[in-house]
């Protein structure tokens, strides 16, 4: 028997799932063009325990909203028609009908308390379909928690339903999952297993779908980066990944204004009604900034990263505003100034996000905002030239306005599984 009274039968799964940062394209993609985004080395974990017949229900603990939920089995047979799970298998992937939303949020509100984070009902009824329809009623408890700030541009949201589809994939046996022979990441003393292609491309679907509930009307970048991790393009739907061997480093800055991708995504699709052709025009620019970010990613990168002079001596690095850079790192730079211009004209900047791009800029260093925008994270290209003491400098600068800022990896895996 566990701490809360449960009675646990043994089976614990647990998935972590990475957030990313949207080096180009957010928005735009929503619309259609191409966006350029990385997992980032920070995760959301699902647990799920397997819970004896004696418990019948199921029960979902988020710390990070300090809440625990748990409905009787018989509760929610009581109130949805159940008739369409028996068909349903996780390899045909649902999309939530009209009158199970409406159900489902009424599940969620008998649960929630009155004062509660008031994104997180969507999260939620995401968890209780994702969960009836992949996992049936079948009792368990499933504990999320994260390492990435919620609501902040990071992809917290799509973490949270990768997570919580793995664990629950994993659980009804659904995964083929690899050992990989790397060595763990230092200090985690977790196995993670790999997910076979077949099977992450399922958890992506199903990941979609709860996405769609959050969101609205998501373009699919957040699930699919963090479920295949990596650096990856993606247009349509359609993703490819990018290998580079250009060092990827940047500086996140959280403005800590909270906002919800739901408001921002749909703002943004209003504007694009009341003004279709000068829209159309930002997002087709967003589209040749992707594009162009993708060829200066996969350029090769020896050859090209050295400048030669009118005298035909070879310069590894070019001396661009007193730090040395690259010259793929000055036009990767330039991009990220235009993209961001580009998202203040979509109206999903922020006065404290445009604090930030000013403050970095007087360090000679360029800044857009990550993700839906509206207040949630910048981020700032750090050339590879950069002397640690230099990012101290800006670090000081931005604590000193009240923002929060960490360096996070790039371009790590996606989904993975661990079994106790
Ligand atoms: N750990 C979590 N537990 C519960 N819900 C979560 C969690 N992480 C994300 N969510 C859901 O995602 C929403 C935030 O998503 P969103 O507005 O898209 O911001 P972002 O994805 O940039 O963090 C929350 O309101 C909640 O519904
Ligand atoms: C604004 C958008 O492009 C990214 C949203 O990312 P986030 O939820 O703010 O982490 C929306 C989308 O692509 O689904
Ligand atoms: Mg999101």
């Amino acid at each position: 028997m566990g701490d809360d009274g449960l009675q646990a039968c043994g089976v614990v799964m647990e998935a972590r799932a990475p957030g990313k940062v949207i080096l180009c394209g957010e928005h735009a993609v929503v619309h259609g063009a191409t966006a350029v985004a990385a997992a980032i080395g920070l995760y959301t974990h699902a647990r799920i325990h397997l819970l004896t017949g004696e418990d019948n229900l199921l029960v979902l603990d988020l710390p990070p909203f300090q809440v625990h939920l748990s409905w009787p089995l018989s509760q929610i047979q009581s109130v949805l028609d159940l008739s369409s799970l028996h068909k349903a298998y996780p390899q045909d992937v649902q999309s939530i009908s009209e009158s199970w939303s409406a159900k489902l949020k009424q599940l969620t509100d008998e649960q929630l308390p009155a004062d509660a984070d008031k994104g997180l009902q969507a999260g939620v009824v995401a968890y209780l379909f994702l969960h009836l329809y992949i996992l049936g009623l079948q009792p368990t408890k499933m504990t999320v928690t994260s390492e990435l700030p919620i609501g902040s541009g990071l992809g917290s949201s799509a973490a949270f339903c990768v997570s919580i589809t793995g664990a629950l994939l994993a659980a009804a046996q659904q995964l083929d999952l690899h050992r990989h022979l790397g060595p763990t990441e230092e200090g985690d003393m977790q196995r993670w297993l790999d997910v076979d292609d077949k099977d992450l491309d399922i958890i992506n679907r199903w990941a979609f779908e709860g996405e769609k509930i959050i969101h609205g009307r998501p373009s699919g970048i957040d699930n699919t980066v963090s479920t295949f991790g990596y650096i990856v393009k993606f247009r349509q739907g359609q993703l490819s990944r990018i290998q580079t061997t250009m060092p990827l480093n940047m500086l996140l800055t959280n403005t800590k204004v909270g906002r919800d991708t739901k408001s921002l995504v749909a703002g943004v699709g209003a504007r694009a009604q009341r003004h279709p052709k000068s829209m159309a025009a930002i997002f087709d620019a967003v589209d040749s900034i992707s594009e162009e970010v993708v060829s200066i990613l996969q350029s090769n990168s020896e050859e090209s990263r050295i400048e030669h002079n009118i005298d035909g001596h070879a310069q590894s690095e070019l001396v661009h505003n007193t730090v040395s850079r690259s010259v793929e790192e000055i036009k990767l730079e330039e991009l990220v100034q235009i993209n961001q211009g580009l998202l203040q004209s979509m109206g999903v900047s922020h006065p404290c996000i445009d604090a930030i791009c000013c403050r970095t800029s007087k360090h000679k260093l360029q800044s857009k905002l990550t993700g839906a925008g509206g207040g949630g994270c910048v981020l700032t290209l750090l050339p590879h030239c950069l002397k640690s003491k230099a990012i101290e400098e800006v670090k000081a600068d931005l604590a000193a306005e009240g923002f929060e800022c960490f360096q996070a990896h790039i371009g790590g895996k996606g989904v993975q599984i661990s079994k106790k």
